[in-house]
């Protein structure tokens, strides 16, 4: 990935993005008094955000702050795209849902809490998943996106479908305590003509840069950067202030500082004219790609029964520490991932017998996998679905993080 380097750019003051609404009833004079009474946003500001559409994708970590400041500032009309449900994992940081939501469609739960924020807002519910077939005809429904998501296929769709509906979008991306927000508009007025793949041309390489899911997030940093993002589009809706338009801005919550960073134009990257199979630009292969490529998977009931018979199968969990004191499968060997990779750990593997690799999902053991079949462990696996897989289907009352 490119690493921009350029500090602080000029700042960018835009024309209001939405005309205002006709009148404000009295009812709405009272709700948005405290923001009546800024000169900067006034009455006029706030028919801008009545008058408002903005669509946000995904009601995730980003996706619930977003969504709850969002209809609490009075947007007239939010869409949302999801097609999730919500999990007990989500609660530490998806505020928008609650423990009763548990099971629920993300969507239909965020609608109801936007509900009990504010009734004004008009909620439109797009339950599935963005796809290269659908997300042009949906953005240009909208005055503006908003992208919580959390994968770089989604996001490099995001982005070229913004382009292409000519709609400008606030990006934001979170990961343990440092979180990332932006904003792309290649027809923006001040002529620039930036996207998101002037900042970032190529998705790094499938693995490199772990998921929340992988990796962790902590759940404040949503309302941080969730938080920014809504700043931001406040400020595009209404046309006050000064936007990241051409600036990327990089907040780290263990120093607690903020610095923007000048986005510059690739000049090499090719006009967008059309939309792609963003899975395969990324890098995203299948299970069945993955097996295919390297073989020798395992089920979590397969090896439990192996096991059971009294099999002598090296188990080795290749997670880190953290990860081993939440839940390891019994009898298993912690080597985590990076010291095999760097081949330190090679001489710690057993020889004399089959090794059956797991992580937490199946990604990780299936790199480590490749890697021991390479350096000459033949008869390895790896558990498909890892130690998440093992606790549904073999131990259910082990936890899943
Ligand atoms: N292409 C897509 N279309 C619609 N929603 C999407 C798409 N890609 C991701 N999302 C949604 O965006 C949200 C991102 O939220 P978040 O980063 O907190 O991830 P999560 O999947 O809820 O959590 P975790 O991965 O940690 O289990 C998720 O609810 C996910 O379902």
């Amino acid at each position: 990935m490119k690493e921009p380097t350029v500090p602080d750019a000029p700042n960018t003051t835009l024309p209001p993005l939405v005309e205002p609404a006709a009148e404000l009833s009295r009812e709405e004079v009272e709700r948005y008094s405290r923001h009546l009474i800024i000169p900067d946003v006034g009455t006029v500001g706030q028919r801008r955000l009545k008058n408002a559409k903005v669509l946000v994708i995904g009601a995730g970590g980003l996706g619930s702050p977003a969504l709850m400041y969002l209809a609490a500032a009075g947007v007239g009309t939010l869409g949302i795209v999801e097609f999730d449900e919500v999990d007990t994992s989500n609660l530490q940081r998806q505020i928008i849902h609650g423990s009763s939501d548990v099971g629920r469609p993300k969507a239909e739960s965020a609608r109801d809490s936007i509900r009990e924020i504010n009734e004004f807002v008009d909620v439109r519910l797009h339950e599935f998943r963005l796809e290269p077939d659908n997300a042009v005809e949906l953005f240009e429904q909208y005055d503006l996106i908003l992208d919580g998501t959390d994968n770089f296929a989604t996001r490099y769709l995001v982005n070229d479908a913004a382009v292409l509906a000519h709609k400008p979008y606030v990006w934001g991306s979170i990961f343990r305590f440092e979180g990332q927000a932006s904003v792309f508009w290649e027809d923006a007025p001040d002529g620039r003509g930036l996207n998101y793949r002037d900042l970032y041309p190529e998705a790094p390489p499938p693995g490199m840069v772990p998921s929340c899911a992988e990796g962790g997030v902590l759940g404040v940093l949503c309302a941080s950067i969730g938080s920014i993002m809504v700043t931001e589009a406040v400020k595009l809706i209404t046309g006050i202030g000064e936007t990241l338009l051409g600036r990327l801005m990089v907040y780290d919550a263990l120093e607690m500082s903020y610095r923007t960073i000048r986005i510059r134009r690739d000049p090499e990257r090719e006009p967008i004219t059309g939309l792609i199979d963003y899975d395969a630009f990324c890098g995203v292969v299948s299970e069945e790609g993955t097996e295919a490529a390297i073989g020798s998977t395992i089920t979590a009931t397969e090896l439990s029964e192996m096991l059971s018979s009294g099999r002598d199968i090296a188990v080795v969990d290749v997670r880190e520490p953290v990860e081993w004191d939440i839940v390891r499968i019994p009898g298993a060997t912690l080597v985590p991932k990076d010291r095999i990779l760097s081949g330190d750990a090679l001489a710690e593997l057993p020889q004399d017998r089959p090794i059956t690799f797991y992580c937490k999902t199946g990604i990780r053991s299936a790199e480590v996998l490749a890697a021991a079949k390479k350096a000459g462990f033949s008869d390895a696996t790896h558990l498909q679905g890892g130690v998440v897989a093992w606790a549904k289907q073999v131990d259910p009352a082990l936890p899943v993080y």
